[in-house]
């Protein structure tokens, strides 16, 4: 298709141009003059940013001039956005800050709950975003599984942010727990393996509970976080298993702002469960421009993750290595097989609660082929130990070689991979 000659738009102050781009076609976007932001990060003027499968929002607080080159699928500008609300939240929470600073106290602990796509993850990013603007170093808790905004999908993660969230890649879709990978972000991840929390809730909550016991260490540890505070991203979860799962979360993490984001039920529920707690409860809009995403586009999305995990993106490339692995160097784990069975199918004697997580060897063979593992930091194969232990990184299965009991992996490091304890999730990936 030929190219078109680039656009020009002009926003007036508190407006925003929302583009959708599709995969495979990439969109260049320039800040000509005045000042814009992408989900809380500003723009730098007259530099190329360049998008592909994204869906996204250029806020203006003050008016900007925006060139576009390239074909998006959708481009609009809206002069009706809850970003004036959202900027008052951040302020609340500066408030908040200040005193832990004065008080030498602990910063707030921020939650943020509503239905699937309403914009939960953007605006964890630009609470994150402004306080970052703001010298703070908050820490960004992902649990939301299925999206892996940090790493991979099938984590649960803490980060503790000290430089601007990169416009073109979020969160950094080049951040990994490996130290190789070069980024600037260091992830503390565990490794759930799955695309829904309702798929093992009972693994679900143990590695939430995990997590925010590494959380609380480092907040003790580190004074700028303390005083920062974090933010929590959900999963859309919010049936009854929902709701329980965001009780253990405010229990495990000691949340004390709730963010209910578009959605009335889900607000006045919260409302009414802490009404005698100090959990502030705080409902905010849903933004026209949030766009729900459907099946094949998360597929797309998780895709490009775990392309960039390897290969890097177009601005920061990665050349990831091909390593043999002989099948007996290595011990392949998965969780909760029974859990996926029907209860009559489990051994008898052992209910579900057991085998939800109880970790199975898996025999290395051809149904690996294509999978993604992750590389636990364990030593030791201790059933509730090795559950709990976070992950160094993740390998992908390109060739098995069954007669000579070997594979071949991808791995974003050089030379043999230290670990032998890799997890099983369900996770596959065919590399392009
Ligand atoms: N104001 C906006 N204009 C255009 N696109 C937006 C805007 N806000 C969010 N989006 C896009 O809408 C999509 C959904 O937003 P987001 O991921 O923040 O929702 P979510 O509630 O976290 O979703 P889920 O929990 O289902 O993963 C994303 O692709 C995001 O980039």
């Amino acid at each position: 298709m030929a190219q078109e000659s680039p656009k020009e738009w002009t926003l007036e102050e508190e407006n925003e141009l929302r583009l959708e781009i599709d995969f495979g076609i990439k969109v260049k976007l320039r800040l000509l003059n005045g000042t814009a932001e992408i989900f809380g990060t500003e723009l730098a003027q007259n530099i190329d940013y360049e998008f592909s499968g994204r869906k996204i929002a250029v806020f203006t607080w003050h008016g900007c001039k925006l060139q576009i080159q390239g074909n998006c699928s959708v481009e609009y500008i809206a002069n009706e956005t809850p970003m004036m609300a959202y900027l008052n939240m951040h302020m609340a929470l500066e408030q908040r800050r200040v005193l832990a600073t004065q008080n030498n106290g602990q910063g707030p602990k921020v939650l943020i709950v509503g239905p699937n796509d309403v914009g939960k993850t953007s605006l964890s990013k630009m609470l994150l975003s402004y306080a970052l603007r703001q010298d703070r170093q908050p820490i960004y808790v992902d649990l939301d599984c299925s999206e892996g905004s940090i790493t991979m999908p099938g984590c649960l993660t803490a980060t503790p942010l000290t430089e601007m969230i990169d416009v073109e890649e979020g969160f950094g879709s080049s951040a990994t727990s490996a130290p190789t990978a070069g980024s600037a972000v260091m992830p503390l991840a565990y490794y759930y393996g799955l695309p829904s929390p309702k798929d093992n809730v009972k693994l679900y909550n143990m590695l939430m509970a995990r997590l925010a016991q590494s959380v609380d260490k480092r907040l003790q540890e580190d004074q700028a976080a303390r005083r920062s505070g974090i933010v929590i991203d959900t999963n859309g979860l919010i049936d009854a298993t929902g709701y329980e799962i965001i009780a253990n979360c405010i229990k495990a993490f000691s949340v004390d702002v709730i963010i209910v984001l578009g959605h009335e039920r889900l607000y006045s529920d919260m409302r009414r469960l802490h009404q005698k707690t100090d959990v502030s409860v705080i409902k905010l809009t849903k933004s026209g421009g949030v766009v729900e995403r459907d099946h094949a586009f998360r597929r797309q999305t998780q895709n490009q993750k775990i392309r960039e995990y390897f290969y890097g993106t177009s601005k920061s490339e990665l050349a990831p290595y091909s390593t043999m692995v002989n099948y007996h160097d290595i011990e392949i784990l998965q969780v909760g097989e029974g859990s996926l069975a029907p209860s009559s199918a489990l051994p008898i004697g052992e209910d579900r609660k057991v085998s939800e997580t109880h970790v199975v060897k898996v025999e290395p063979g051809e149904h690996l082929l294509h999978s993604i593992l992750a590389v636990s930091n364990a030593d030791k194969m201790k059933e509730q130990e090795i559950l709990e232990t976070n992950i160094a990184g993740f390998v992908y299965i390109s060739e098995i070689h069954d007669v000579r009991k070997k594979m071949t992996v991808l791995s974003p490091c050089p030379g043999r991979i230290p670990k032998r304890f890799w997890w099983l999730g369900s996770l596959k990936w065919a590399e392009d």
